[in-house]
């Protein structure tokens, strides 16, 4: 399988603490790669890094090859670097359906204004956005609240929403920040079996996550961090055996590993 995002020597430094400390590992094309680690590991800072809101201290990520560290954020994402929305970018006085037709639109700047005037340009592309907003919420089983108003929508429903929007700017790599965190059982399941669809739909997942279940579930491979730096790389079951991954969670408040 050919490599879709490459992270070599990632370093980040704040002051004298190096968060992150020459991480390399690659997310292969439509696999589905968990960062895990305990809390402070340094988890949060690497994804920082990776959507270029943070600029390393040293190394680089590539994209199919092209260097994106050093871009700004929005650049990166166009370049298909995508981390899905916070729920803060979701317009809750809008629709679902209209939030991911916008989202198309942030792909290109120029019509967002046509949408917003209502001119005959925009009503071309907001038929053929509409069109792509539409396979957007079937594949994330949000086809019957299209028509909701987002502020409306339960967390679950959320936070599918902030994923949609994020399929709209049409990613090649999709980071997902804790998808499943303050979600009950069922809404992880949902949540779980979503991420599964994208995949199989051809999209390369990336996702830093808490729960452990759910990430040994869906993960074809885990990058395993401790203080900064990477301790284990292997898949669900060569982690949960892994005398390293077990040593740092016992050391550690947060749940055990799932075994
Ligand atoms: N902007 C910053 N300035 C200074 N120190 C920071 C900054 N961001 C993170 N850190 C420190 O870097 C280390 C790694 O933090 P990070 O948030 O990346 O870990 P994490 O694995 O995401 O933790 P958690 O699971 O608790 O979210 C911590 O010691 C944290 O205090």
């Amino acid at each position: 399988m050919a490599e879709m995002l490459e992270v070599s020597g990632l370093t980040k430094r704040f002051g004298g603490l190096v968060a992150v400390n020459n991480v390399s590992f690659s997310v292969r094309e439509k696999e589905i790669l968990s960062v895990i680690g305990p809390n402070g590991a340094g988890k949060s800072t690497l994804f920082k890094l990776i959507s270029s809101f943070l600029k390393p201290t040293t190394g680089e990520v590539r994209l199919k090859g092209e260097r994106i560290s050093g871009l700004a954020p929005h650049i990166a994402a166009r370049r298909g670097v995508v981390r899905t929305f916070q729920e803060t970018t979701i317009f809750k006085n809008m629709s679902v359906r209209d939030n991911v037709i916008i989202a198309h639109h942030l792909r290109s700047k120029a019509s967002l204004f046509g949408f917003f005037l209502g001119t005959g340009a925009a009503r071309a592309d907001e038929a053929a956005f509409g069109t792509s907003a539409d396979e957007i919420l079937a594949l994330l089983g949000l086809s019957p609240l299209a028509g909701e108003t987002a502020r409306n929508l339960p967390h679950g429903h959320l936070r599918a929403l902030g994923i949609a929007i994020g399929l709209a700017t049409n990613p090649s790599i999709l980071l997902l920040d804790e998808p499943f965190a303050g979600m009950n059982h069922d809404e992880t399941m949902r949540m779980v079996e979503m991420v599964r669809r994208l995949r199989e739909r051809g999209l390369t997942i990336l996702l830093v996550e808490h729960d452990m279940p759910a990430v040994m579930k869906i993960s074809d491979r885990l990058v395993v961090l401790n203080f900064g730096q990477k301790i284990a790389e292997g898949t669900p079951s060569e982690i949960q055996a892994n005398e390293k991954v077990i040593e740092a969670y016992l050391g550690s408040e947060d749940e055990a590993i799932g075994l």
